[in-house]
């Protein structure tokens, strides 16, 4: 015989939790969930704004330890581009799709007002491509290479003053969309008391321009509130330096050596925990339940569907489906009237063009016609004159031809007879 161990009814309140006596098995689903996702595989998307030469490639070589390759960028881009790689990582026996999107010739135009514009673009474009996949009859979400951005990683110039407008721009038209994080990036060139400053001045500025950045889950156990640390004073070198009998990550400086991973000199190592070891799922399921899904949502009211109607009634999606089909087939036939009453309008003003043009020409033709009789009627007269002048010219020739013989027959008869 069967025990149940909980008893369900209809009513939440109604649940009773019990203790189990024996095994049963279900306290192996995580292990299961884990099972299940080492072998899928994991993915994380990651795109880096920032200007030219900022450190960018750098603190992502730092981050995953992995040197990915990469030439330097011209600074004399006409506009800003984007480009994106994807590396298979592993660590251990956990394989990692790491996708790197990386801005090209970011700040370097005069004209810095659509610099974010291609970035707004590409995050829309994977956005839509998910949707466009979701929508299909046939979907193949199992396997197919979801490349929504799961962090930006906006790289703050050291300046010491004040965010620039370029930054306020693309953030505010970034927020609603990814998650940002703010870098103060190559904070290795500011004291400690400019960075303090800097870092509150930043803060102070993003909220008052209402820019959304990531909020970091908080964590009870995490004694110093990662939230505080914001922006991440970053600095990344993929170089080796000697200290004492360690070698570390670090950059060499005549005055000493900073310590990538050493949490007093920056804040790289807090960064790298909170995005790859503690929020990693956290940013992929913010990017998924309220980025994509505001995205998704627009998108679908824009298309006209709504989940309620015009009465505030919950609509079901058949319902609004088929009254936008009904719609769209009403306009359509409102459409074919138009143009047909149109194109019948264009065939009468056509035709009467055509009678128009059509009695010009008759009329022309009937004027020439008339001019040609006129010229025949001349002509035929001419002739006639003509034809009088040549008879009159023979008759003249007869006679004095006449005249000329009856001469020379008499100038004979003279010779003849003195002969
Ligand atoms: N001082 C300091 N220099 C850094 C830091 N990170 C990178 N650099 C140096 O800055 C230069 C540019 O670094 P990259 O990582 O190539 O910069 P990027 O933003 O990827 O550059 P592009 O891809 O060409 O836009 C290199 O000479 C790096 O050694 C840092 O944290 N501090």
């Amino acid at each position: 015989m069967r025990t149940f161990l909980f008893v369900l009814s209809k009513h939440n309140e109604d649940i009773r939790c019990l203790t189990t006596l024996s095994h049963f098995g279900f306290e192996c689903l995580p292990t299961q969930l884990v099972n299940k996702s080492i072998q899928k595989g994991f993915s994380f998307n990651i795109l880096c704004v920032g200007e030219t030469g900022i450190g960018k490639s750098t603190l992502i070589n730092t981050l995953f330890n992995t040197n990915m390759k990469e030439n330097k960028t011209s600074h004399f881009y006409s506009k800003v581009g984007l480009k994106v790689k994807t590396y298979e990582l592993q660590e251990r026996n956990i394989p990692l799709k790491l996708t790197v999107v990386k801005t090209v010739g970011y700040g370097d135009q005069i004209n810095k007002e659509s610099s974010y514009q291609p970035v707004v673009e590409y995050l829309d474009a994977q956005f839509e491509a998910y949707l466009q996949e979701e929508l299909k009859i046939k979907r193949s979400l199992v396997d197919y290479h979801d490349s929504r951005i799961h962090v930006c990683l906006y790289f703050i110039a050291p300046t010491g003053h004040s965010l620039k407008s370029l930054d306020l721009l693309t953030m505010k038209n970034i927020d609603r969309r990814v998650n940002i994080i703010p870098l103060i990036a190559k904070a290795d060139s500011l004291s400690k008391m400019d960075l303090q400053k800097f870092k509150s001045n930043i803060m102070s500025e993003l909220v008052s321009n209402g820019i959304q950045i990531y909020q970091f889950p908080i964590d009870e156990e995490d004694d110093d509130n990662s939230q505080c640390l914001l922006p991440f004073a970053v600095v990344g070198s993929m170089e080796e330096v000697k200290v004492g009998k360690r070698m570390v990550k670090g950059r060499h400086y005549p005055w000493g050596v900073l310590q990538v991973e050493n949490e007093n000199h920056c804040d790289f190592v807090k960064l790298r925990d909170l995005l790859l070891c503690t929020n990693m799922e956290d940013l992929k399921d913010q990017t998924h339940t309220q980025h994509y899904e505001c995205y998704r949502s627009s998108r679908l009211q824009k298309l006209g569907f709504n989940d309620t109607g015009p009465n505030n009634q919950p609509v079901s999606f058949q319902e609004m489906y088929e009254a936008k089909r009904q719609e769209f087939h009403g306009q359509c036939l409102r459409e074919e009237e138009e143009l047909k009453q149109t194109f019948m309008l264009r065939v009468k003003e056509k035709e009467l063009t055509f009678k128009d043009a059509e009695k010009e020409l008759q009329d022309k033709f009937e004027h020439l016609k008339r001019i040609q009789q006129e010229e025949i009627l001349k002509l035929e007269e001419e002739r006639r004159k003509l034809e009088e002048q040549i008879i009159d010219f023979y008759k003249t020739k007869t006679a004095s031809e006449t005249s000329q013989a009856q001469v020379c027959a008499n100038v004979k008869k003279d010779k003849d007879r003195k002969k």
